[in-house]
Formats: C-alpha cells, sequence, structure tokens
C-alpha cells in the first residue's frame, strides 16, 4: 500500500479523485549531463494522480480508478520507456524520459481519455517519485484540453 502525503493543488471543482500506482520499469537519459542516468536502469515509479470536475458520470465515478490504472500502469508497467516512441524521443530533449516528461506524458495520456468522457473531468496534477530522494509534480496549465 502507498501512504504519501501529496503536494495539494488548487483548483474549483467539486470533486476532486486521487489515483496512486507503482511502475516499474527502465529507462536511459540520452545526453551526457545525465551522467550515470545516461546508462539503461531502473525505478519503481510512485505515481499519483489527481482528476477534478464539477460532473459524475452515469456508474457516479469522475472517472473509473480501475480505468485510470489500466491506461497508464498497462501501458508502462514492466517497459522500457525509451521503447514508447509515441511517447519519448531520444533526439528531443521535450520528450526524453526524464520524471518531468514522465508526469507530463502521463498527464497527457489521462487526459485523452478524460476527454472521450461525456463528464469531461480534468487531470489537474501528476506526481512521480523516481526515487526515494527525487520527484517530479506536473499540473497542466488551465485550457490546455
Ligand atoms: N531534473 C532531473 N534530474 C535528473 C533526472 C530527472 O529525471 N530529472 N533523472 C536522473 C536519473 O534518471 C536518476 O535515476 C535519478 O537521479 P538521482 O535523484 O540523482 O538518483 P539517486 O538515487 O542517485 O539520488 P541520491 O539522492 O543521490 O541518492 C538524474 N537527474
Ligand atoms: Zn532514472
Amino acid at each position: 500500500m502507498i501512504q504519501q502525503i501529496y503536494p495539494q493543488v488548487f483548483h474549483n471543482f467539486r470533486y476532486e479523485l486521487n489515483k496512486d500506482m507503482q511502475i516499474a520499469a527502465a529507462h536511459f537519459i540520452p545526453h551526457e549531463a545525465a551522467g550515470k542516468c545516461a546508462n539503461m536502469h531502473g525505478h519503481t515509479y510512485f505515481v499519483n494522480i489527481t482528476v477534478a470536475g464539477d460532473e459524475l458520470d452515469e456508474s457516479g465515478f469522475l472517472i473509473n480508478f480501475q480505468q485510470l490504472k489500466k491506461i497508464v500502469h498497462g501501458k508502462l508497467d514492466h517497459t522500457l520507456m525509451n521503447d514508447h516512441t509515441d511517447l519519448f524521443s531520444n533526439a528531443r530533449a521535450e520528450d526524453f524520459p526524464t520524471t518531468e516528461v514522465v508526469a507530463r506524458k502521463i498527464a497527457e495520456i489521462v487526459q485523452a481519455q478524460l476527454d472521450t468522457m461525456p463528464n469531461r473531468p480534468t487531470c489537474v496534477q501528476v506526481f512521480v517519485r523516481e526515487s526515494p530522494t527525487s520527484y517530479v509534480v506536473y499540473r497542466p496549465k488551465a485550457g490546455n484540453r
């Protein structure tokens, strides 16, 4: 079980849900500035996804927790991040699989799913802990949907 206090995100929506998941994955950062992290290595990423909205779906959900897990954990768990060429690139820094970019890509995956739902919830925050001492918080700009 994951037990952690996460940073709060300000919003005016009536409902907010949070889904935790652990993703075991390998990556490498294809840049000399990454030092030893330019070599392939693995992490157990601790991910927290925050979704908010004013309306629920016909099940009384903002989004089913299981569906959230499936679209993120189901895609990335036990994979090499760099292999996901639909998400990451070894040529563009904006798309290297850094913690920052992993958090942004998870937000984009989630928002793409949310955009198909009639109740139109919003992904307001993605927290990604890559190691015991390093984490990133990504908050999509309002209106980027
Ligand atoms: N801003 C970023 N800096 C670094 C990233 C990153 O994604 N964003 N990534 C790495 C490496 O991938 C590495 O896996 C993590 O680095 P680091 O926190 O240094 O890991 P340590 O366990 O060695 O940390 P200690 O606190 O020294 O134990 C590097 N930088
Ligand atoms: Zn790493």
